[in-house]
């Protein structure tokens, strides 16, 4: 048992957007007005959810957010060209496409269509090379965001232990090169990982992204680690949990995120801030070539 800091990715995520209105308002006196939009296909009721709260945080921001709503069933085609279209409109600077998208559509095809320079979930082949190589580029807005809470709350990684438990193309991976680059020592681990817990017990920075409930527990945690919980899983009795037994495991550490209130909001708050990104650097490009 010892003091532990519970992070409050929620008013830091505020702060992020008070900062993002701020900006939005000197961009919209000089006739930038930021634009994202949203398609959704079909209407699962977590990914209605989670769009809600995107469009929501963009108007506070002032950014202008459309929604396009798609069947189920569309053809990978109609999508598609809905995507051209977009990558070919001048007032829209961010597009999502929110996964997952039902299987008969090639997610990898949809995201490869989208513009690297309107991808502002940071998932396009070019976006996540440039990730990488250490070139500007929009990163992962999960990922993102955990660095930014680090950031804000004067957690330094340099040269500390970083252990991902979790390799998608959306979290862990993306989250293992953002912290390298911030010079983090890190270590993978993932559903194939023998003995996880002589991993996770090494680790001063956890970042948990395994998409099972609960399954971290204080055996897997060093006394004293950040423990950042990237989980959202719906419990049996109806309770939205993480991947961390939260009550068992916080005493342990010297900070923890919560779920809700942690790793989520900034998620959504990183995605306006490179909608808002996005929307000055098309403004410079268009002003230099005319
Ligand atoms: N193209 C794409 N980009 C995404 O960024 C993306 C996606 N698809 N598909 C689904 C996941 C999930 N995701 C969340 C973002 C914020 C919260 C969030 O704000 N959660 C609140 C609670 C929400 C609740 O109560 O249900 C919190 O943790 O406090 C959750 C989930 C973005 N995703």
């Amino acid at each position: 048992m010892m003091s532990y800091r519970i992070i409050d990715g929620k008013a830091i995520a505020q702060q992020v957007r008070d900062e993002l209105k701020d900006e939005v308002a000197r961009l919209k006196k000089q006739g930038i007005v930021p634009g994202l939009t949203v398609i959704l296909v079909g209407n699962h009721p977590a990914s209605e959810s989670y769009v809600r709260g995107k469009m929501r945080a963009s108007e506070e921001v002032g950014i202008r957010s459309d929604l396009i709503r798609m069947n189920e069933d569309i053809s990978p085609q109609e999508l598609l060209a809905e995507v051209r279209k977009l990558n070919d409109d001048p007032s829209v600077h961010g597009i999502l496409v929110q996964l997952p998208l039902p299987r008969h559509i090639d997610a990898n095809q949809v995201i490869a269509t989208i513009s690297p320079e309107k991808d502002v979930d940071g998932f396009t082949p070019v976006n996540v090379g440039n990730l990488v190589i250490g070139q500007d580029a929009f990163y992962p807005c999960t990922p993102y965001g955990i660095m930014e809470l680090l950031k804000r709350i004067g957690i330094s990684v340099e040269g500390k232990h970083a252990v991902v438990i979790g390799r998608s193309n959306i979290v862990g991976k993306p989250m293992s090169i953002l912290l390298q680059r911030a010079n983090a020592t890190v270590t993978m681990c993932h559903s194939r990982t023998i003995d996880l817990p002589s991993y996770t017990k090494q680790a001063d920075i956890l970042i948990a992204a395994v998409g099972r409930a609960e399954l971290i527990t204080s055996e897997y945690v060093k006394p004293g680690a950040v423990v950042i919980d990237v989980g959202i899983n719906r419990r049996e009795d109806g309770k939205l949990v993480g991947d961390v037994l939260f009550a068992e495991v916080a005493p342990h550490c010297s900070a923890i995120t919560p779920v809700p209130g942690g790793v989520g909001p900034m998620t959504i708050a990183m995605l306006l801030k490179n909608t808002v990104k996005s929307a000055k650097m098309h403004h410079r490009s268009a002003s230099s070539n005319g």
